[in-house]
């Protein structure tokens, strides 16, 4: 069989049974396309020019598999009815930031319901009336590329990047077991067509990662209705159309768009129906795009499975508590205490004695810190119109830091006769600079390639394909990661820079003003 023709035919399929369902609408200068050469699966592109503000398709609520349209919440209303328990109150889907072993054990209820409402549709997909919309849904763990399903030596290749403890298989394992398999082993007769072969609980296991994983990159948030939602709009007015606290379902066609940092289509969510527009002109060839939010590269390929070099601006590194701790334990001077045995007592003693204070004991060290650019919104038309530059390291890095030098730096400032406050200001800053910089320094050697190794590798993958897609994107993800650690080291530097000859003019300004009666003579000889 002709492997294409058979992509084709599954596409052209679904595009007839969307059609055929009532009130959809599919705009004649749309198609759904063959992505697959580049690795983006389906997509769609304009047949010819679309004017912006264009509707390009509607999706009716009634065709939205989600607990309102699922047979299941009528066969099993108790599942559907549970009370949201306060602590999953507003956490949304939004699971960003989080780590592994939070991240599923906190999953939303919505995420609950919809992981059942697909295994008991995929469980009746042959009578189901979506059934040629799961013909186009992936259905097998080689379907997905997000990290969820990389070997650990696929996962060794993003090298230091955090992505690595946040893929939670663990804790998704452990929800799976308690929260999903034995309500669907509970209610066999419901959740199986009848005469069909249960699956064991190893086989759900799997299904529940697949299930798992489609919802993660490809089910949209229900927003009520955008005119009573004004208010959840973002400062742009973009509204991400995922990772809102709300009713999680799969829509069928709205998940057919690729999406990108830039984009031109945008998903508004209507009483009745959810409608695609055009923000923008969308020109004959030209892929239609959705937008996933400003994502780092790590996490787009944690969640969906690819990375893009637009968003590359939104790329982020982690530093953790205990690597700043190290480098301020090796940069500083940390004064003999009587009361403590140890360098390492005394600095723990002052950190502890810091955070107890008002202004820190809010303060989580233990999320660590995030570094990243100042990369702005895309503007209205999906554009993103500034450049990214990193510009600050995070607030409370630079603040607990200086907090540290002043304290643990006085005996210092005091050798060196510093008495005036601008003096003492800027001795803590640079103090300051020179931790971030030593800080920047450790977290690029935990990476194991320098960005022109990486450079290199990349260079064989776009020549020859030679390094393979997971290994692609991987280098993606961890080069970006160095870059990002490159102009914050730039940066950095920039501003020792700027202090040092600052420091310079400020003893000039010293000697000319009322210097030192010993150093005039001196000099004047
Ligand atoms: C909502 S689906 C979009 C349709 C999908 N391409 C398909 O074939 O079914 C999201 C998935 O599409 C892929 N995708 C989305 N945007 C992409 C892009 N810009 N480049 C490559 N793959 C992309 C990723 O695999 C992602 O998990």
């Amino acid at each position: 069989m002709d492997f294409s023709t058979d992509f084709d035919t599954t596409s052209r399929h679904f595009l007839d049974w969307f059609n055929t369902q009532p009130g959809t609408t599919f705009h004649p200068s749309l198609e759904i396309v063959d992505l697959r050469g580049r690795g983006a699966g389906r997509g769609m592109t304009a047949k010819v020019d679309i004017l912006q503000d264009t509707d390009l398709f509607t999706i009716p609520r009634s065709c939205i598999i989600s607990k309102d349209t699922s047979e299941l919440a009528r066969k099993l209303p108790e599942l559907f009815d549970v009370q949201i328990d306060a602590n999953e109150k507003d956490s949304g889907n939004n699971i960003d930031g989080q780590d592994s072993d939070e991240l599923v054990s906190d999953l939303p209820k919505s995420w609950l319901n919809l992981i059942l409402i697909l295994l008991y549709e995929s469980f009746h997909q042959r009578t189901s009336k979506w059934s040629p919309y799961f013909d186009v849904l992936p259905q097998e763990p080689s379907s997905f590329d997000t990290l969820m399903f990389w070997t650990d030596e696929e996962l060794s290749h993003l090298q230091a990047s955090a992505m690595r403890s946040k893929i939670g298989k663990d804790s998704a394992n452990r929800m799976f077991q308690e929260r999903i398999i034995p309500v669907v082993n509970n209610h066999a007769d419901i959740f199986y067509p009848p005469n069909t072969a249960q699956l064991t609980d190893v086989q759900l296991l799997e299904k529940c990662h697949i299930i798992g994983s489609l919802i993660m990159s490809y089910a949209f948030d229900l927003q009520p209705d955008d005119d009573d939602e004004d208010d959840q709009e973002n400062e742009d007015g973009w509204m991400e159309d995922r990772y809102k606290p709300s009713t999680m379902g799969m829509v069928p066609m709205a998940d057919m768009l690729n999406a990108d940092a830039e984009f031109n289509a945008h998903l508004s969510h209507g009483e009745e129906n959810l409608t695609m527009t055009s923000i923008r002109e969308i020109k004959a060839g030209e892929e239609v795009l959705n937008y996933y939010g400003p994502l780092p590269n790590g996490e787009l390929l944690r969640r969906y499975g690819y990375t893009s070099p637009k968003h590359t601006r939104y790329d982020v590194v982690e530093i953790s508590w205990d690597q700043v701790k190290t480098v301020i334990s090796e940069t500083l001077h940390i004064p003999n205490d009587p009361t403590a045995t140890t360098a390492a007592d005394t600095l723990n003693k002052t950190i502890s004695q810091l955070t107890e204070t008002e202004a820190y004991e809010t303060l989580d060290l233990e999320n660590g810190f995030l570094l990243d650019r100042e990369a702005g919104d895309p503007d209205e038309y999906g554009l993103c119109t500034t450049e990214a530059r990193f510009t600050a390291f995070p607030e409370e890095l630079v603040s607990i830091i200086s907090e540290l030098v002043t304290r643990l730096e006085s005996g210092e400032m005091r050798k060196k006769r510093l008495t005036r406050e601008e003096d003492k200001k800027r001795f803590v800053k640079n103090r300051t600079l020179t931790v971030l910089e030593a800080i920047v320094r450790k977290r690029m050697a935990e990476y194991e390639t320098s960005v022109d190794v990486d450079d290199g590798l990349l260079l064989r993958e776009a020549s020859d394909g030679g390094v393979g897609r997971r290994l692609r994107m991987a280098l993606n993800v961890r080069v970006g990661e160095k870059r990002l650690l490159r102009e914050a080291l730039d940066w950095t530097e920039a501003m020792l820079e700027k202090y040092k000859e600052a420091q310079q003019q400020g003893s000039a300004a010293q000697v000319n003003g009322q210097p030192p009666r010993k150093k005039q003579r001196k000099d004047n000889r």
